[in-house]
């Protein structure tokens, strides 16, 4: 039997990384994408070790020509495209006040215009495979709930939890499904990143905002990349295919919806 193939935005590291990982192991064919070119290398040759099928795109989810080219690489490898992950997004972290129009593009091109670029190339391949599809995009705590200092990158999750739903109407009759899966608290580059920038506008000390944002979660642990590829690994199976529209939290227990 021919093997499902898998894309996956923004896998060169952090929680994209572990999702090509879980679903290389569930026996996809991988196709790892992203703008790091020499992160990605990196990456594709650990999962070429680990002797899985794998093929590595070099790519800006921002350029609409970028998503049509991954989409004909994984089809010319691999023949198909039955699972799309728009993982690839990028956080913000700022006062309200100090939001320029520059960062307020930069960010919503990454996380929306990124997200249906990957629909918009992922769908026209759908549509032509009798099999259709599932697309799964990246979501956060940040598309259920709005906090201060991430006015922004909430701004731009609540657009993809939106995007979810509207797809999933759209492209339904086409047999695919749209679901996203909206991580917590997990410790990966990002998450560095907005520490750094809590110390810097709050005068935060090292590690008080991955402190704070992690102490009450109910399962006693921050989240790990793993617990991210669980679900998706569950989105992009057969299991789940009774489900489309849904944005789903693993958390830990921090957002109730
Ligand atoms: N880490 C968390 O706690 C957390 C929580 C909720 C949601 N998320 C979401 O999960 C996704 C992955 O987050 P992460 O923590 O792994 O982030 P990360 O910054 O660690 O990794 C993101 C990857 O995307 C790539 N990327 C960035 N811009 C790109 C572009 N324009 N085109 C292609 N690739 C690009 C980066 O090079 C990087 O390899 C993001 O959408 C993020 O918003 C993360």
């Amino acid at each position: 039997m021919t093997k499902k193939v898998a894309v996956i935005t923004g896998s060169a590291g952090g929680l994209g990384k572990g999702i090509a990982l879980r679903l290389a192991a569930d026996g996809f064919a991988i196709v790892l994408h992203d703008i790091n070119k020499e992160l990605l290398s990196i990456t594709e040759n650990e999962l070429k070790e680990k002797g899985y099928d794998v093929i590595a795109v070099t790519g800006d989810v921002r350029k609409k020509a970028d998503q049509e080219n991954l989409v004909a690489q994984a089809v010319a490898a691999f023949g198909a495209v039955d699972v799309f992950i728009n993982n690839a997004g990028v956080e913000s972290v700022e006062p309200l006040e100090q939001i320029t129009d520059d960062k307020f593009n930069f960010v919503f091109d990454v996380n929306v215009k990124g997200v249906l670029f990957g629909t918009q190339a992922a769908a026209a391949q759908m549509k032509t495979q009798a099999t259709g599809g599932k697309i799964i995009n990246a979501c956060s705590i940040a598309a259920h709930e709005s906090y201060e200092m991430l006015s922004l990158y909430c701004a731009s999750k609540h657009a993809v939890r939106s995007f979810t739903h509207s797809s999933a109407k759209e492209l339904a009759k086409y047999n695919i499904t749209v679901n996203a899966y909206c991580p917590g608290v997990a410790a990966t580059a990002m998450w560095d990143r907005i520490d750094e920038a809590f110390v810097k506008y709050n005068g935060w000390e090292p590690k008080q905002a991955w402190n704070t944002f992690t102490k009450d979660i109910l399962v006693g642990r921050p989240q790990v990349a793993d617990d991210v590829a669980k679900l998706v690994s569950f989105l992009a199976s057969s299991d789940s295919d009774y489900i489309t529209g849904q944005t789903i939290l693993t958390d830990g227990g921090m957002v109730f919806r």
